[in-house]
């Protein structure tokens, strides 16, 4: 069986578990048991040398030679943007992927990530290492979003009954953590309907709280009647475009879901549809390798990306690929060329691969909170969006801003990346992240 499958996510009307600290000790022992005696597998350098060349047509063009790259005046902050990113890739492609996570502690951040799971329903019995990795992961990272906001909030809510002053004060904490008006307002509503019908408790509040944001993230999938996980459809062609402005993390996002499709038994092509910046079809090479996924690219500088998409889709077909994963350039400075090369790119898939099954996924920096919302917004019309991915979710201060995609977009958030690492991306579980949002320290 695959190591992580998409399909085996929790939902999250499941039942409780009775005893969550029985539940802990109890997937713990299993966890490390399994690590004890059998080594999981680990993706050591060798290996990923063992995989398949990666097919391009032409060989990258070399990097530059760093020293003479530090012997250059940097005189603009484009150029000094350039040469971070030359190094940032250097060190990518230096760095070992990174090895599998180990089990630590049996200490609070396993015991919050054993609780999230029980609370939907999972058996101790189910639980990877990499998941409760993953939501300790989720829940640190969004710490700057919870700084002062959870703390006050549970000051606010007090041990008094919920009152109209309290509710002010939720009112600007949630504005503050970017969770937007539209969402706060719903919420507000909702805290003081039930205030209305009778004395509301703090625990009760919260709960409430909660039980409402997961809704609102939830309503762009009913609204839309998707499924809550998406996942590629086994034994056909899908089409995933990703697209978003500059440095929001497209093509570490698209790197991400290679890796997660590869894991999870699916066979994936990578097509560099972001030819205006040479150094992104590297970077895309560095990470597909890492997961054996080949990268179909042209090699001319300002390539048409409508010509790379139709070059990616025979290569797919000629391959049974099951899942196409499509880079595009995301420039704000030429925006209408841009979504009129994103337009062209969708009408090739549309009209090449018609049975193919498509999603265009917006790519949103949650560091950038709503600003970069309005912006992204721009690419609704040329790309047909489908979905959000949420990333930089790790260190920003606006995680809050997945309620406000939510509510501006009407769009559902398929994934979140907390992390640079390869597997720092997950399928989005608005249970888990509620939790995380609104997580005691
Ligand atoms: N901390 C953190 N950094 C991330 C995450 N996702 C991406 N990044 C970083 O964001 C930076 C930009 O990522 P890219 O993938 O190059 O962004 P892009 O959207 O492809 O950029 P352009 O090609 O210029 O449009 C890189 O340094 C990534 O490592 C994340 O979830 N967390």
């Amino acid at each position: 069986m695959s190591e992580f499958d998409w399909f085996q996510r929790p939902t999250p009307e499941a039942e409780a578990a009775e005893d969550a600290l029985a539940w802990a000790k109890e997937a713990y022992a299993r966890l490390k048991a399994q690590q004890q005696g059998s080594q999981p597998e680990v993706e050591t350098v060798e290996k990923v040398e063992a995989v398949k060349e990666v097919e391009i047509f032409e060989e990258p063009k070399p990097t530059e030679d760093p020293k003479l790259e530090e012997q250059k005046p940097v005189v603009s902050l484009l150029e000094q943007a350039a040469a971070k990113r030359e190094e940032r890739l250097a060190s990518l492609a230096q760095e070992a992927p990174p090895a599998e996570p180990e089990l630590g502690q049996l200490d609070a951040d396993f015991l919050w990530s054993a609780e999230v799971l029980a609370a939907q329903g999972r058996s101790a019995a189910q639980v990877s290492i990499e998941e409760i990795d993953w939501l300790a992961k989720l829940r640190a990272g969004m710490e700057k979003t919870r700084q002062g906001f959870v703390t006050q909030l549970l000051e606010n809510l007090g041990d008094d009954p919920l009152s109209e002053k309290s509710l002010e004060e939720i009112e600007s904490l949630l504005l503050r953590a970017d969770v937007g008006v539209e969402s706060t307002d719903q919420s507000l509503d909702r805290l003081r309907k039930r205030m209305n019908e009778g004395v509301l408790d703090a625990t009760e509040a919260l709960g409430l709280l909660k039980q409402e944001l997961r809704e609102q993230l939830e309503k762009p999938l009913s609204n839309k009647g998707v499924f809550p996980l998406l996942a590629p459809d086994k034994n056909q062609l899908n089409i995933w475009l990703i697209v978003g402005v500059n440095g929001v993390g497209k093509t570490t996002t698209l790197g991400k879901l290679a890796n997660l499709a590869v894991r999870s038994g699916y066979s994936c092509l990578v097509a560099a549809g972001d030819t205006f910046r040479a150094a992104a079809v590297q970077q895309l090479q560095v990470w597909a390798e890492r997961s054996g996924v080949t990268v179909i690219a042209n090699p001319s500088a300002n390539a048409d990306p409508a010509a790379v998409v139709f070059d990616a889709i025979g290569a797919a077909r000629s391959k049974n690929i099951e899942l196409l994963l499509v880079d595009t350039a995301g420039r704000l400075q030429t925006k209408h060329n841009l979504m009129e090369e994103l337009a062209k790119v969708r009408r090739i898939i549309d009209r090449l691969a018609p049975e193919a099954k498509v999603e265009s996924l917006l790519v949103l920096d949650a560091s950038q909170g709503q600003n970069g919302l309005r912006q992204a917004m721009a690419f609704a019309a040329a790309a047909q969006l489908t979905g959000v991915v949420l990333t930089k979710l790790d260190g920003s201060a606006r995680g809050g801003v997945a309620l406000a995609v939510a509510a501006e977009t009407g769009l559902p958030i398929r994934f979140i990346g907390a992390g640079e690492g390869i597997k720092d991306l997950r399928p989005f579980n608005s249970f888990e992240f509620v939790e995380a949002l609104l997580a005691r320290n």
